[in-house]
């Protein structure tokens, strides 16, 4: 027998979610339906493959966009990136205020009266907004998970003076109260539902087969005939007129736009990411929706940068290419020269052999083709079996020389290359690490040996002042990798612009100092300490404010 499939909602049961899952999937031995706790939770199970299906509310007809839908497909931290939307069914949602027990007075007004507290799903709301402004204006509000949640708590409350906004259903399931039915502001309150799968999934790939009736997908009909697409995409945002070049692509396209919304990114403010809906008719070679985000001027098509691409995009952003930090390989790079010194040293004595043999040898002419090249070439050109063991070894000898020049050459820059900045190294590992590490394999542990490690930019100015700048520099805030820490990032030239001005604000100090001081001072004893204290100021001032080495910082005290 065939593995029933998993469709998964919003709980606990008879919440609305749970009403839009059986609309589409039905009640049946083939298909288990089971609640997450929270939209987030209903995402990862399909990102897990721990369900085939999620039935998740995206709008509402009354009260619009569910923000917390839209931020989970944004999905800001790559967590959710196997998640794709299948198919959308549209549920007719009717409210009713729901109590624990039944009041002791039948007036409905005086049982509204005593009501202090209200719970419900925060999407609902704004759904019965009329209603909730005639009865209830000034009670206290609580936000729920969902609205059978809600009726969950009140069920167990008797004295009347909590409710839930809530379905029918959901009263009928947890044995509360409808006091008031139909309290939503507009008869034809719909909410959309989003069907998701895993894109990866085989099992869910044809959502057809699955879908109780025509009507969970829309009009029959109008499904054969219209496809609709979501897409998501950021735009440069100060590119005047980007968002209306990109929403012009679709009209060009002849794709119908349904919907457009926007959630502000996290990446800085005022960045928003854009989802837009559109319907079309296929075609036989339906490529439109394919091909759509690369003609969209200026746009990002939102899908995060994934493991080296990232880290690459990481590494490049800072302004001062401090974080071109890479391993230098040292045992390796030690290594492979000891290996090419081997080879060279086993050529050596094979040339030594060589060159015994030959002086031994009664061949006069082999004798003189160690001293005389034009021989050495002659014997080699007639064939003769000596000189063409020395040729080979020559040529060998050659190439094998010049990679072991070449190496170390390369290797003696690679240890002028410094270390990085404890700073520097310290952002990226948090950035490499959080919430988990971008690479995998081996290329996990490439910044725990900080030993081993090299940045390949000019090292900065590495002078106290500069140093105690950098500590203490307003630094604007990026978000980390897991969206969860602010990573300081200031540009170096800052640094080095305010250790200039500091540098001859205080040079011009020591200098005009002791000149005036010395003009208007008579004591002896006092010019005597004058002098001390300026030499002393100056030096300190050379060692702490620049690079000079010790030498220098000598020779500049003693001028
Ligand atoms: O709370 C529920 O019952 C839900 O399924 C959630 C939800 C929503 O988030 O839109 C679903 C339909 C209604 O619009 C109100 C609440």
């Amino acid at each position: 027998m065939k593995d029933s499939i998993k469709v998964t909602f919003l709980g606990p049961l008879a919440s609305f979610s749970h009403q839009a899952a059986i609309d589409s999937f039905g009640k049946s031995d083939s298909v288990t339906l089971f609640a997450s706790i929270s939209f987030a939770e209903a995402f990862s199970a399909i990102q897990n493959n721990n369900a085939d299906y999620a039935v998740i509310p995206i709008e509402n007809s009354t009260n619009g966009s569910v923000v917390q839908t839209l931020d989970l497909l944004a999905d800001r931290q790559g967590l959710n990136k196997d998640v794709t939307v299948c198919a959308d069914y549209f549920l007719t949602v009717q409210h009713c205020l729901i109590i624990g027990a039944k009041p002791s007075n039948d007036n409905k007004e005086d049982s509204f009266k005593s009501i202090n507290k209200l719970y419900t799903h925060p999407q609902a709301w704004g759904q019965c907004e009329n209603f909730l402004g005639q009865h209830f204006r000034g009670i206290e509000r609580q936000d729920v998970s969902s609205t059978s949640k809600a009726v969950e708590i009140v069920a167990k409350e008797t004295s009347g003076q909590e409710a839930a906004i809530a379905s029918k259903l959901a009263a009928e399931f947890h044995g509360a109260l409808v006091l008031q039915e139909h309290i939503e502001d507009r008869s034809d309150n719909t909410t959309r539902f989003l069907i998701l799968r895993n894109r990866t999934s085989e099992r869910s790939s044809n959502i057809d087969s699955f879908l109780k009736t025509a009507a969970a997908v829309g009009d029959i009909e109008r499904q054969k005939k219209k496809r609709k697409s979501l897409i998501s995409f950021t735009i440069e945002h100060s590119a005047p007129g980007a968002l209306a070049d990109a929403l012009s692509v679709f009209k060009k396209h002849g794709l119908n736009l349904t919907s457009i919304n926007s959630r502000p990114s996290l990446i800085r403010p005022w960045q928003y990411i854009f989802f837009v809906e559109c319907e079309h008719v296929p075609t036989a070679n339906d490529e439109t929706t394919v091909h759509l985000a690369g003609n969209i001027p200026h746009i990002t098509p939102t899908y995060r940068k994934e493991g080296f691409a990232d880290v690459a995009r990481w590494i490049s952003l800072d302004p001062d290419n401090e974080t071109f930090i890479y391993r230098r390989f040292n045992q390796l790079g030690a290594r492979n020269l000891l290996y090419l010194q081997s080879k060279l040293l086993a050529i050596e004595k094979q040339l030594d052999e060589l060159d015994k043999n030959d002086a031994l040898s009664d061949d006069m002419t082999l004798k003189d083709s160690a001293r005389t090249w034009e021989i050495l070439m002659d014997l080699y050109d007639d064939g003769n079996t000596d000189a063409k063991a020395r040729m080979d070894l020559i040529v060998k000898l050659r190439a094998k020389l010049k990679e072991y020049h070449e190496t170390m050459l390369l290797q003696s820059e690679i240890l002028r290359l410094k270390r990085p900045h404890q700073r520097a190294l310290d952002a990226y590992r948090h950035w490499f690490q959080k919430p988990y590490p971008v690479l995998g394999g081996q290329a996990k542990t490439s910044l725990d040996d900080a030993s081993d490690l090299t940045v390949l930019n000019m090292s900065p100015e590495t002078d106290y002042l500069s140093t105690f700048l950098r500590l203490h520099w307003p630094a604007r805030p990026e978000l980390s990798r897991d969206g969860l820490q602010n990573i300081g990032v200031f540009n170096e030239s800052s640094i080095s612009r305010a250790v200039a001005l500091i540098t001859i604000f205080v040079a011009a100090i020591v200098l005009i100092g002791p000149i005036t001081s010395l003009y208007y001072v008579t004591n002896d004893a006092a010019k005597i300490g004058l002098v001390t204290g300026f030499t002393a100021l100056f030096a300190l001032s050379v060692g702490l404010m620049t690079n000079a080495r010790r030498a220098e910082i000598f020779g500049a005290t003693a001028a």
